[in-house]
């Protein structure tokens, strides 16, 4: 039925590294070039994870150069993403935060597992850093001002039930109906005629997209500044010891 499937492969939980970033991009290029595709499936491979989101490896200890290519390929899936002909639905079969919850708020329907372990939201917040504001844009477009403010203010990571309760996903199914699922919300999708459901995706999100396009160089500069200050990497540096600790 022209739908593909893309799942998420990078162990041990799906973080966004430069090079997983760059794949992705080019397999999503390559499924917009495929006229015979006209919708995706995102999910994930990892058990219990959906992405773990931007890796933070690439955004500490590393040098300016390093910071901005890595930026500009987050804003370029983004684009992409978010800007897609296809119909995305994302199949959340795992934990989301950040990075992670941006691929799912990308797509135009998101179905997550109901398992209370797997939370998904913006949770910059506790990491120290500050979610950017196309991040905070498509937020707002997703649950409204009010609850972005406080979800991302708070770091909020929400279970399935009240990611489902606020907006961030639209539905929450047992956790083996997930995949099918995200088949039959497909199946309703592609029953509308392409060039209106484009037309109108366009039309509700070209200006979130135009206001990144426009000041895309400024935005890795900032990003680049902000990330490189010590206090910044000193968060990371923190955050990076208690997701070690939480092991031992
Ligand atoms: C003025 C403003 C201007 C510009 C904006 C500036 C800044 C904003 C920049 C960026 C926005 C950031 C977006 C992000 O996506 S940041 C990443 C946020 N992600 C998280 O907080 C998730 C952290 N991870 C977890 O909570 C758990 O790992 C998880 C629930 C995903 C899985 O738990 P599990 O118990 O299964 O595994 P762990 O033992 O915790 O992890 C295994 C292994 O993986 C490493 N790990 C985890 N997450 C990441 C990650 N995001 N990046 C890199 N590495 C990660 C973890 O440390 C473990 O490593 P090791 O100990 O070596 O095995």
């Amino acid at each position: 039925m022209g739908v593909a499937v893309m799942k998420l492969r990078n162990p041990p939980v799906n973080s966004l590294s430069l090079e997983c970033l760059t794949e992705f991009t080019i397999s999503l290029e390559k499924l917009e070039n495929d006229k015979s595709i006209r919708g995706v499936i995102l999910t994930s491979e990892c058990p219990g994870i959906f992405s773990a989101g931007l890796d933070l490896l690439e955004m500490y200890g590393r040098n300016p150069a390093h910071y901005a290519e890595y930026w500009k390929n987050v804003q370029e899936l983004w684009l992409r993403l978010y800007t897609s002909n296809m119909i995305l639905v994302s199949a959340i079969n795992g934990a989301s935060p950040a990075g992670g919850c941006l691929l799912a708020l990308c797509c135009d329907y998101r179905v997550m597992a109901d398992n209370p372990k797997y939370t998904i939201g913006l949770n910059e917040s506790l990491l120290g850093i500050v979610a950017p504001f196309w991040f905070k844009d498509m937020y707002v477009n997703t649950i409204g001002h009010r609850e972005a403010e406080r979800a991302l203010q708070l770091g909020t990571l929400f279970s399935p039930a009240e990611a489902l309760k606020v907006g961030v996903v639209d539905e929450v199914v047992p956790e083996d109906q997930v995949h099918s699922k995200a088949r039959s919300v497909m199946t309703k999708w592609l029953a509308i005629p392409d060039h209106s459901r484009q037309l109108t995706k366009n039309m509700m999100r070209k200006a979130t997209a135009d206001n990144l396009i426009k000041q895309r160089e400024a935005d890795i500069q900032n990003f680049t500044s902000f990330i490189s200050k010590d206090s910044i990497q000193k968060s990371l540096h923190m955050y990076l010891e208690k997701l070690k600790q939480k092991k031992g």
